[in-house]
């Protein structure tokens, strides 16, 4: 079985967030099982994709109304990734620095599909099975089961997995000239309050949809940004599979991005030389247990609470706060200004740094997630996997993975997203880490716990299955 994986990011190549963790590493899993993963994404203006070596498959041309692209399908040539990897190379749309946030995403994200179909409609062996990610390419099932000029593909199943329901790629009926002619009867696949709805149509239209975890697709028919009557209506063909880590890259005895390596023999020192590097190199003092936060600053991580979360925290407890991300600016700047009263307990990396995300899973003590909207949350699974306690809101996949040390479990949760409640989360982290032996035992226990791909990666594939 062939399945293409459609998709804006891809890790290593491309990542702003969990897509791309996702997207690099699930293929991988499915082709150790047997199931031929491919991975098509843009090819960006970064070093990354500079680094490959390419051969050009396709060429062709895109028309968006009255503009005309060319493009170029380029082939990895390299077994590194686990997969294949195909890129489309268009130089005005798509050969950018940057995944997202331009003017005319909406032409780019148009354009890419365009070419990834054109490209497939002309190959002689086509996938058995699409799979699209996300609103980017959520136009894509409506492509190929309507539009005449890519009738050579109306058989192909697709698939939608929705990673994040409140982005849905909304653009307005001035740019239907893009699509290519279809029968206008059929435009409601297209509309959602009266936009064209990429994410909405892609429910419509997709063979089977999926989300991260299945609380969060529970969730989704209540809560959906406005798309919780359709998810409603479409349920029978959805569900929810629970997210995987690459344990590949997230392993700490080989990871190359910490300071120190460590396995379940020297946990606590190796831990140990990984927060003294972050408390060294951020000014903080390595003898207070350490609470983390990594992420896109925004409000459904409930970003736009950490200033006064961590103000709380600082004000009451002797503990140190790093905090790693990027997204709004005014929380950035809020972030920011927590330091001029805390400088020797708190600091912030405001940016995206890879390496350092990996030193702090590998060095911090808690990490922070008082999310608003978690689909599934890949952070926490690192968290366990490397060693530090998570500590949640209770929702989406951080409900279907983490148990509170009250019931038993190994982190700590709280029900609503306040100030109030994440600080009396942080106090029981004090507490829990105050009583060494069983903050000890506890590490212990949480780096055995299995979220690898190798649980759900065969869920995919009875999915894929089920489609023929
Ligand atoms: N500033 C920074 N520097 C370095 N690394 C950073 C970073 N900010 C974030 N990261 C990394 O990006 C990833 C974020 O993963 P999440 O699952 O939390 O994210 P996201 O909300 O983007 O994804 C959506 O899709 C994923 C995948 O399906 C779902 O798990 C999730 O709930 C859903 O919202 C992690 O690997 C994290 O370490």
């Amino acid at each position: 079985m062939k399945v293409l994986y459609t998709s804006l990011e891809c890790y290593p190549l491309a990542k702003v967030g969990g897509l791309g963790d996702v997207v690099g590493s699930l293929p991988k899993y499915l082709n150790e099982l047997g199931c031929n993963t491919e991975v098509i994404l843009p090819y960006y203006d970064n070093d990354k994709v500079h680094q490959l070596v390419c051969e050009d498959v396709f060429s062709e041309t895109i028309n968006l109304g009255i503009h005309h692209y060319d493009f170029t399908i380029k082939k990895v040539i390299s077994s590194e990734f686990g997969f294949q990897i195909y890129l489309v190379y268009q130089k005005e749309l798509l050969f950018r620095p940057n995944v997202y946030s331009y003017d005319d995403d909406t032409e780019r994200f148009i354009a890419f599909q365009l070419a990834i179909l054109i490209w497939l409609r002309n190959q002689e062996i086509k996938p058995d099975v699409i799979h699209c990610h996300d609103h980017h390419t959520g136009l894509i099932p409506f492509l190929v089961s309507q539009v005449p000029a890519f009738q050579e593909l109306i058989d192909i199943p697709t698939v939608l997995t929705i990673h994040n329901a409140q982005y849905q790629g909304w653009f307005s009926y001035d740019k239907l000239d893009y699509i290519p002619q279809f029968d206008l009867h059929n435009i409601g696949l297209l509309d959602w309050d009266q936009c064209i709805n990429p994410l909405a149509t892609a429910i419509k239209c997709a063979w089977r949809v999926t989300t991260v975890s299945p609380s969060y697709m529970e969730e989704l028919q209540s809560q959906a940004n406005g798309l919780e009557g359709l998810l409603h209506h479409e349920k029978d063909k959805c569900v929810g599979i629970l997210n995987g880590i690459d344990h590949t890259i997230w392993n700490t005895e080989t990871d190359p991005m910490m300071i120190k390596n460590y396995g379940d023999k020297n946990i606590v020192s190796g831990r140990k030389a990984n927060k003294k590097w972050l408390c060294d190199e951020f000014g903080l003092d390595v003898e207070k247990p350490l609470f983390a936060f990594i992420g896109r600053l925004v409000y459904e991580k409930g970003a736009d609470l950490l200033p006064d979360i961590c103000l709380e925290t600082l004000r009451n407890l002797d503990v140190n706060i790093l905090i790693l991300g990027s997204g709004d600016h005014q929380v950035e700047n809020r972030l920011r200004s927590v330091k001029e009263e805390f400088p020797d307990s708190y600091n912030t990396y405001i940016g995206y740094d890879e390496k350092l995300s990996h030193i702090i899973y590998a060095g911090a003590d808690f990490l922070l997630m008082p999310s608003r909207v978690e689909p599934c949350g890949l952070n926490q699974m690192y968290a366990l996997r490397y060693g530090l306690i998570p500590i949640v809101r209770r929702i989406g996949g951080l409900k279907d993975t983490i148990i509170d040390i009250g019931d038993d479990g190994f982190g700590i949760c709280h029900d609503q997203v306040n100030v109030q409640d994440v600080y009396n989360s942080i106090k029981r982290g004090v507490e829990f880490y105050e009583n060494q032996k069983y903050y000890r035992e506890k590490q212990k226990e949480i780096v055995k716990i299995d979220h690898s791909w190798n649980n759900s990666a065969s869920k995919y594939i009875e999915l894929y299955k089920s489609l023929k």
